[in-house]
């Protein structure tokens, strides 16, 4: 079921009248979870589109008609439950695994006809625990990012070593540069194989958790270099766990459950106790930061249904 269908439907973003500015909130309202209340994309000018994208494995649907909005020059958080989709999702939207239907375009064109080589200009996908036992540095690892930029025939130039210099210092990791990724701890591994995305100028970030295997100050500098992308005009969608890094950092916020989008908007109309309490299964109580304003999130496990404590 990982073949595309040639017929399958894409989508065009719309247009915003002229003089009309883009919007700055997310293109889908919050909506609770529940049939028939799946939280609709909405036309935008730039950034990310995906309608009814549907994938499925052994007679199970696995993503069911997922629509999803992520801004251009924003960092939109992917959220929900193990096992909810959001891999699955990522590698869709990246053309990794395309989907059984569905549309998805990026600032206009329609990523699943592009070609691999354009695609891998325009976009990146950072997986998560994306290993290699194979015997290269971290330095030429990153320069695999600048492939997609120049002749196939041709060797790195002076530009592409200095990009991947650039990328392996924002990654936070230039003084990996050297090492085997063979031998980097899955930390070290997770700065690379972002340097490496970053290495790859896209235009669109897409990443699968990466925070995952970082200690407290390298999960904040990565959310920070999201931002900052962000920031500079790039569409930045990740998937997260940690509610509350997404709390802190995301623009927007799409929730999917068992491959449904069950809630999709500003962070801080998603993360709420009325909708992360049935998703997750936990009692949630959302404070506010003293300092931003944005969302604190604190859980403890949801009441056992007939306990009397
Ligand atoms: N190739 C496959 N064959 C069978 N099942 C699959 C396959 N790929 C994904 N799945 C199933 O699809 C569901 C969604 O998986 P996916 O990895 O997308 O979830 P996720 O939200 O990223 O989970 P997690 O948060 O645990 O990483 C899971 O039940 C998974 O077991």
């Amino acid at each position: 079921m990982t073949d595309r269908s040639p017929s399958s439907p894409s989508i065009t973003p719309g247009r915003l009248p002229a003089g009309q500015a883009p919007p700055t909130s997310a293109p889908a309202a919050p909506a609770p979870a529940g049939p028939g209340r799946e939280a609709r994309h909405q036309p935008q000018d730039t950034g990310l589109a995906a309608d009814r994208v549907s994938w499925g494995v052994d007679g199970r649907l696995v993503l069911d008609g997922v629509a999803l909005a992520a801004p251009g020059a924003a960092v939109t958080g992917l959220l929900g439950p193990n096992g909810s989709g959001k891999s699955t999702l990522l590698r869709a939207i990246a053309g990794v695994r395309p989907p059984d239907d569905g549309g998805v375009v990026f600032d206009g064109d329609d990523l699943l006809r592009l070609g691999r080589r354009a695609r891998a200009r325009t976009l990146a996908l950072v997986e998560q625990d994306a290993g290699t036992d194979l015997p290269v540095t971290v330095h030429d690892a990153v320069l695999l990012g600048r492939i997609p930029h120049r002749s196939l025939l041709a060797g790195p130039s002076d530009a592409d070593r200095e990009t991947a210099d650039r990328a392996l210092e924002r990654a936070g990791a230039a003084e990996l540069a050297d090492r085997e990724v063979a031998t980097l701890s899955g930390g070290e591994r997770q700065r690379v194989h972002l340097a490496r995305a970053l290495a790859q100028t896209p235009r669109l970030l897409l990443l699968d958790e990466p925070t995952n295997h970082l200690d407290v100050a390298a999960q904040l500098h990565t959310m920070r270099v999201l931002r900052t992308l962000a920031d500079d005009g790039v569409t930045v969608l990740a998937a997260l766990h940690d509610l509350n890094l997404a709390a802190a950092t995301c623009d927007h916020v799409v929730l999917i459950d068992r491959g449904r989008v069950v809630a999709a908007g500003p962070t801080a109309q998603v993360l709420v106790p009325e909708i992360i309490e049935p998703t997750y299964g936990v009692s949630c109580d959302v404070l506010r930061h003293p300092r931003t304003g944005r969302p604190v999130l604190t859980f403890s496990t949801a009441p056992v249904p007939g306990s009397v404590h």
